[in-house]
Parts: C-alpha cells; sequence; structure tokens
C-alpha cells in the first residue's frame, strides 16, 4: 500500500466547470515521487486547467488533494515555491539577455546569492556561452532551454511541463528528454503534457484523458495491451473514439 508521502501529486475528484461544462470531471490522479508522467489526451481535453489545479493557479470546482504534501487549495503560495511550471507560452522577456531573464526570476523567488545561481543555472542547461544573447533572437530549441532554466532556478521538487517541446526541432526535443531524465534521477518529479507519442515513450507511466475524465493509465506497454491495439497512438485513437459515443 502507497503512503501519502512517497506521492509528489495526490488528488481527487478534481472538477473545473466553464459555462456549464465539466472540462475538467472528477479526476483523481496519485504521481509518486521521481516519477516521470506523461499526460496526453486530446486539444482541449483538460490537461492545462489540471495541471493549474495541482499546482494552485487554479481553485477547483469540486475535489481536493495535495501537491508535494501540500493541500492544493489552503497552501497555494508554498506550492509555488516547490513546483516549476512550464507553460506552451515561455513566458520571458524577448528584450533581455538570456542571463537577464535569469536574473528577473531569481529576484522573484527572491533567491540568496543570485549571481551564483544564475550561473548555475547557465552552466547546467549549456546556456553559458549564450548569456548575453536577447531572448527573442533565439531559436525555439534555445528558448525552450532557456525555459526550462527559469523554471528549476529555485530547485523545485515538481516539475509540469505543459507540452514544453511544442514547435520544437526533433534534436531540441531529444536533448530536452535527456534532461528531464537525468532530472528524475536527481529525485524531481515530472508530470508533463505532450502530443508526440515518441515522448509518451520516453516517460515512466501515462494518463490519457478526453472530455475531461481520466480513460486510460499505466504503463505505455500496459495501455496499449488493454486496449488490444498496435501501439500507443492506435490506442487513444480506440479510447476517445469508445468516449465519443459515451460523452461527446
Ligand atoms: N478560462 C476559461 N474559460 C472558459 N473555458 C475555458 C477556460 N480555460 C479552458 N477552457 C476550456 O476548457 C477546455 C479544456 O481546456 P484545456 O486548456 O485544459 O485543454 P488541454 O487538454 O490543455 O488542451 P490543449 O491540448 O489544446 O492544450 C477547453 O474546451 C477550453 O476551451
Amino acid at each position: 500500500m502507497q503512503t501519502s508521502t512517497s506521492l509528489a501529486i495526490d488528488v481527487h475528484g478534481l472538477t473545473k466547470r466553464y459555462g456549464g461544462r465539466n472540462v475538467v470531471d472528477a479526476i483523481s490522479l496519485q504521481v509518486e515521487t521521481g516519477r516521470i508522467v506523461g499526460f496526453l489526451g486530446p486539444n482541449g481535453s483538460g490537461k492545462t486547467t489540471t495541471i493549474r489545479m495541482i499546482c494552485g493557479l487554479l481553485t477547483p470546482d469540486a475535489g481536493q488533494g495535495s501537491c508535494l504534501g501540500l493541500d492544493i487549495m489552503a497552501d497555494a503560495i508554498a506550492i509555488k515555491r516547490e513546483v516549476g511550471y512550464m507553460t506552451q507560452k515561455f513566458g520571458l522577456y524577448e528584450d533581455l539577455s538570456i542571463r537577464e531573464n535569469l536574473d528577473f526570476v531569481a529576484r522573484l523567488f527572491e533567491l540568496p546569492q543570485r549571481q551564483q545561481t544564475v550561473d548555475e543555472a547557465l552552466q547546467r542547461l549549456g546556456l553559458t556561452a549564450r548569456q548575453e544573447q536577447l531572448a527573442g533572437s533565439l531559436s525555439g530549441g534555445w528558448k525552450q532551454r532557456l525555459a526550462l532554466a527559469a523554471c528549476l532556478i529555485h530547485q523545485p521538487r515538481l516539475l509540469l511541463l505543459d507540452e514544453p517541446t511544442a514547435g520544437v526541432d526533433p534534436k531540441a526535443r531529444r536533448d530536452f528528454w535527456d534532461q528531464i531524465h537525468q532530472l528524475a534521477q536527481q529525485g524531481i518529479t515530472v508530470l508533463v503534457s505532450t502530443h508526440y507519442m515518441d515522448e509518451a515513450e520516453r516517460c515512466d507511466s501515462l494518463v490519457y484523458i478526453a472530455y475531461g475524465k481520466i480513460l486510460a493509465q499505466g504503463t505505455a506497454a500496459a495501455i496499449v495491451a488493454d486496449a488490444g491495439a498496435r501501439n500507443l497512438e492506435d490506442a487513444f485513437v480506440k479510447l476517445v473514439g469508445q468516449a465519443e459515443d459515451n460523452f461527446a
């Protein structure tokens, strides 16, 4: 039996309603510390909304739970200090350099020894040589690397990555995933949403949602086997087809 202390995410019945519709509908999710969990589902299925409720950015209409042992309703501010949240749209200042962007984030978190912290962040992500380059002049892959450096600067224990590799070339995506695996080896938990099947295959386990509900979860191999499918993509097509009949 799993004890709650080994769960980085432990939420029950999370529900969010917009315009009279449950866009997230009673989702319960448990993620063990140090795991990489892929969060998949069609556009508009509720992934971003769920991620935002988990990290206290959005208040659920129903449900409860904890993130890193902190209550998602009562401890939202404390959660933000422990979580790195990377969105599809990189929230960086295009007219600031790489170094200035990281320094700005370090100030927001009121980190001590800012210069050293920024130096280390630059080094860890291979950004030192480009530190004076303006963020706006970077390619998608380098912007993504900077965004990851920014969301790691306060040494979070949990990374919530919302389609972090959208629009990034294959080499940069591969580098990014190598980085994610290194972080997980250091004990950081990762919940990552993606539409890419090759990325899903690199996760320890997967959660697949549609219409705001979890349709399948487990390892990629188990999901494929349970769906009687040839591969992950086929499994998801089957699952969403069945869900259309039930929920659409
Ligand atoms: N603030 C809001 N007001 C009204 N509707 C919203 C709001 N935020 C999200 N929605 C709706 O909720 C549904 C779920 O959106 P969400 O962004 O969580 O999906 P998603 O699975 O992350 O999609 P994608 O893969 O396209 O990023 C969508 O129909 C969206 O239009």
